[in-house]
């Protein structure tokens, strides 16, 4: 019972999901003997569902994050026939057996309807009543906690990540290795041309101080949740999307080369065009990307995005542009001071 207070009081002192995720299956590992325990991550894309590790320990070891190394969504849902039955169903949990001959637990975080993650229990004789019991709890415990979480991150307008979270949500994509890396005074690597990078998107709704003036304040705030609904449905689910105040978000795009980027923002533009907004009628916005270095703060990366959006701003609207490309046709200057840049 001690034991299990302590990892209670362990769980509900995290104020990063991450860290949840680390005591929760670390606390799981411990109390049931686990071989292994894992948090899975469950996301739906075009209509078909992925499971990827988000967190693991083993037997003897330390849990720790998993992070994707590549654009993948992971395994398809057919590598885990018992927790597809489960999730069809909306059941509480399942049992199976692996190829390895080990018996696996799953238990889906339901929020509502949705289950976005799983705790999956590896074990050698399988589970008794007790077990499954206590991990139940330990499960309605980590459920609650996640909504608390959730509820401190997200923008209450439109459910979107707030500005507070996207330093950690860069800082972890910058962990997971496959930002551009350039040493200070290195030279970008223009030829690489396929190079899979990571990008960061700033969007703005064009003149949409008159959508507010014309139509009022609560056409405009629907606007901008019909905005953030188009933002999660054209990006993937590993990209993240943040509202970072107003009527400005932010898109973090995952591992991808430069003509994808393109191709994702400029659909997602066109999406917006061809929307028919309720009374309001059509809307546009204008986006500012740029990819992410390693080397650079975020203050820098936000910068340069910020300076192409600017410049789409001023020469149009409705329209991506690409910070480096405007900066190589000599459209927009830059002059880096040491960890901070200044524009002309
Ligand atoms: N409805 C609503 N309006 C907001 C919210 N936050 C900011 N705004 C309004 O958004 C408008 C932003 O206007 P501006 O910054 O002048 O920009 P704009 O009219 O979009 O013009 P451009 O960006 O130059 O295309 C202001 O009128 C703000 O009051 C919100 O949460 N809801």
């Amino acid at each position: 019972m001690d034991s299990l207070l302590r990892h209670m009081v362990d769980m509900t002192g995290h104020r990063d999901h991450t860290m949840l995720d680390i005591s929760v299956i670390s606390a799981v590992q411990e109390l049931s003997g686990a071989t292994q325990t894992r948090v899975l991550a469950i996301s739906t894309v075009c209509g078909q569902r992925f499971v990827r590790s988000r967190a693991c320990i083993r037997a003897g070891g330390v849990a720790c994050p998993e992070e994707p190394q590549d654009s993948s969504p992971g395994e398809p849902i057919a590598a885990f026939p018992e927790l597809a039955w489960c999730l069809d169903h909306h059941a509480s949990r399942a049992e199976g057996m692996g190829s390895d001959g080990l018996r696996r637990l799953w238990l889906p975080i339901w929020f509502g309807d949705k289950a976005s993650a799983c705790l999956e229990i590896t074990h050698a004789q399988g589970f008794n009543a007790d077990t499954v019991h206590m991990v139940s709890g330990i499960v309605s415990v980590y459920r609650n906690f996640q909504n608390l979480l959730d509820y401190s991150e997200r923008d209450s307008l439109t459910g979107l990540l707030n500005r507070k979270t996207f330093d950690d949500q860069l800082a972890r994509m910058l962990h997971a290795g496959d930002a551009e890396t350039l040493l200070p005074g290195q030279p970008e690597r223009r030829h690489h041309v396929a190079e899979e990078k990571q990008w960061l998107a700033v969007v703005d709704v064009d003149h949409f101080k008159l959508v507010n003036d014309r139509f009022g304040h609560l056409y405009g705030d629907e606007v901008l949740i019909l905005i953030a609904n188009l933002l999660q449905s054209s990006f993937r689910a590993q990209d993240r999307v943040f509202r970072f105040g107003g009527e400005e978000f932010v898109v973090l795009l995952r591992s991808t080369t430069l003509e994808n980027a393109r191709r994702i923002i400029d659909r997602f533009r066109s999406n917006v065009e061809s929307h028919e907004f309720p009374q309001v009628g059509q809307v546009t916005v204008s986006v500012g990307f740029t990819s992410i270095r390693a080397t650079d703060s975020p203050v820098v990366t936000l910068g340069h995005a910020d300076q192409a959006l600017y410049f789409a701003k001023a020469n149009g609207r409705n329209r991506a542009c690409h910070y480096d490309e405007l900066v190589a046709g000599g459209l927009l200057q830059t002059i880096a001071t040491n960890d901070t840049a200044e524009f002309f």
